[in-house]
């Protein structure tokens, strides 16, 4: 396949050879960007991660931020959360031809085997309170996982794409899967709402109706993992009852 062969329409890309973060070359250009635009990094020097954390990027794996300017409430533009995990499980299963072997975790992880290969930064960009600009950042263990002595403990363990199915992409060409995988999603979302993004997310959810717990800085729930709402909150039934949980991080 040409290189360029599946790359969406009107959808702009940006490689660089190193960059702080691709989520904070994201805020800069938001301004000046005509259209939504993918920034890659091959090189990451202030990559971060979600809660404050930050993300290990060794060179050969992938780091790219996807830049746009959705005109939708807040609530609408965490949906894509989902989008972006959906895509990646797509470019996944297109370079390895594994359906099997990738599973979706609550509320932006990719797992493969049972250990993280991929982790999803949303931020919006904010101007006078409002959000006008949405950075979807994506961080993906193609080559290299980093140590296990990294991670927080009690996290899933990291893996990479490569020890585990012994794919071996550039990020240039996974970026080039990604890219028209995320673009099928965004359309679908926009044009049929968030219940087919919804249940195909559900179809490939880890842990789906086991027990996990979920915590937050502040609190912890330990509970059946029912299902998402139609916001894209996490429903535990736990001993208290049923329990909508928007943010969190969840353990199994
Ligand atoms: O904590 C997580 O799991 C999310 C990790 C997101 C990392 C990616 S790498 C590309 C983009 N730029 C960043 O600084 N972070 C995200």
């Amino acid at each position: 396949m040409a290189a360029d062969s599946g790359w969406p329409t009107g959808v702009g890309r940006r490689i660089y050879d190193t960059l702080d973060s691709t989520n904070a070359e994201a805020a800069r250009l938001a301004p000046e960007l005509a259209g939504p635009t993918w920034i890659l990094a091959r090189e990451q020097t202030a990559a971060r991660g979600r809660r404050g954390r930050p993300w290990q990027n060794p060179a050969g794996n992938f780091a790219a931020t996807l830049v746009s300017r959705p005109d939708e409430p807040p609530e609408r533009l965490a949906l894509r959360s989902f989008v972006a995990a959906l895509a990646l499980r797509d470019a996944f299963v297109a370079v390895t031809g594994r359906p099997g072997s990738f599973a979706l975790k609550w509320p932006n992880d990719v797992l493969l085997n049972g250990g993280k290969v991929a982790g999803i930064l949303l931020e919006t960009l904010t101007g006078g309170g409002t959000p006008w600009a949405l950075a979807v950042g994506v961080g993906v263990n193609l080559r290299m996982a980093p140590d296990r002595a990294e991670v927080e403990p009690g996290a899933v363990a990291p893996v990479s794409l490569m020890s585990e199915t012994g794919a071996c992409l550039t990020p240039e060409e996974f970026l080039d899967q990604l890219a028209p995988a995320y673009a099928m999603w965004e359309s679908r979302l926009t044009t049929y709402g968030f219940a087919p993004v919804r249940e195909a997310w559900l179809q490939n959810a880890a842990r789906l109706g086991e027990t996990v717990t979920a915590r937050t800085g502040r609190d912890s729930w330990e509970g059946r993992f029912e299902t998402i709402d139609d916001s894209g909150a996490l429903i535990l039934v736990t001993a208290r009852g049923r329990q909508a949980i928007p943010a969190a991080e969840i353990h199994f």
